[in-house]
């Protein structure tokens, strides 16, 4: 029997989209990936210029531009489309906006009969995730946020650097919401099996203020890159990509997305960042770390910013 092929439909293809697809074609993840903007010509350009790059990817892409119809078949549709932070704002003044694009946005979606995965990137991502759960009617576990992946990759890439260690050796979580609140997870934070808090205890080379400043410039790393150049979509649409394939693959990697929780880390109906294996089906299950007294204190007060955030864009 023939196997299906497999597609992505990317809605915005601004900085981030057009990043994301770009690491798409470059990685050959999907077979087929279509491409939606408000700015058909945009989009239109992107494919052009993408299909130019097939004779040097690992595998061929069918890249074009369409409209909301192509959702029809989709497996996945990664959404990236919406106002993004100019230097100053944070990603919670995006909310109101951002609604309201996605109420119109996931409405095309689901009238085209689309029954597979959607992502959000766009800010706030733990918000806007919730609304598209909402909007769309989905299982929960197949509406996926990119949550704190990007924070944690941010995080391993630096603690890496720190301790002169490969950053895919380094395993360590960023969770919370994606933005101000969010927490690192230190009581799990490890090297090639050893506590980092135990490596600071044994190497006097290394310190606690360090691992501080490391966590505050994981936190800050937007406004520092934005300020620089105005907006950020290399590292998150790396991350987009391995969340992709982690779908499309089964690959039942835990990775860190909001995903919704239901009593978990003692929250409910919230769609927070959080460790969750990752499957064809969507999030499987949220990861329960046992947190530290601090970490859970810390969990809650993001969650509750969120909540509050939630509850007056969807009063209950
Ligand atoms: N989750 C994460 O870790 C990250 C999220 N982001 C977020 O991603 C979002 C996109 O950022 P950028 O790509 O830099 O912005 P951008 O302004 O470059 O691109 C946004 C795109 O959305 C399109 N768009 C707007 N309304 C639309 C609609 N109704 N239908 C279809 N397309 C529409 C625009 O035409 C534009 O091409 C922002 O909200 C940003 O904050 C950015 C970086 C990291
Ligand atoms: C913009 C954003 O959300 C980030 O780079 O983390």
């Amino acid at each position: 029997m023939n196997k299906r092929v497999n597609r992505v439909v990317l809605i915005g293809t601004g900085f981030v989209g057009s990043s994301y697809s770009f690491a798409m074609l470059n990685q050959g993840v999907a077979e087929e990936l279509v491409l939606i903007d408000l700015n058909r010509e945009k989009s239109e350009g992107d494919a052009m210029d993408l299909n130019h790059g097939m004779p040097f990817a690992p595998a061929p892409t069918k890249i074009w531009y369409g409209g909301y119809e192509e959702c029809q078949h989709a497996d996945i549709v990664v959404i990236c489309a919406g106002a993004n932070q100019k230097p100053g704002e944070t990603r919670l003044d995006l909310v109101e906006k951002n609604t309201r694009i996605f109420k119109g946005i996931v409405e095309q979606i689901m009238a085209s009969g689309f029954d597979g995965i959607i992502i959000v990137a766009t800010n706030p991502v733990d918000i806007l995730t919730y609304a598209v759960w909402k909007f769309s009617g989905l299982p929960k576990e197949r509406v996926i946020g990119s949550g704190t992946i990007l924070d944690t990759a941010r995080f391993r890439f630096l603690l890496g650097d720190y301790f002169n260690i490969d950053t895919r050796n380094v395993h360590a979580y960023i969770i919370g919401e994606h933005g101000d609140t969010e927490l690192p997870v230190w009581s799990h934070a490890d090297i090639g099996g050893k506590p980092i808090k135990t490596i600071i205890d044994e190497q006097e080379q290394y310190n606690l203020a360090d691992l501080e400043q490391i966590f505050t410039n994981v936190r800050d790393a937007a406004y520092h890159i934005i300020e620089r150049k105005g907006a950020t979509y290399y590292g998150i649409a790396m991350g987009l990509v391995r969340l992709t394939k982690a779908i499309l693959q089964n690959e039942n990697s835990i990775l860190t997305v909001s995903a919704y929780i239901d009593g978990e880390y003692n929250h409910n109906d919230l769609y927070i960042g959080v460790p969750a294996i990752v499957n064809r089906n969507g999030v499987r299950e949220v990861v329960e770390f046992s947190l530290s007294e601090e970490e859970n204190e810390k969990f809650s007060h993001s969650a509750n910013v969120l909540k509050k955030i939630k509850d007056s864009v969807f009063p209950s």
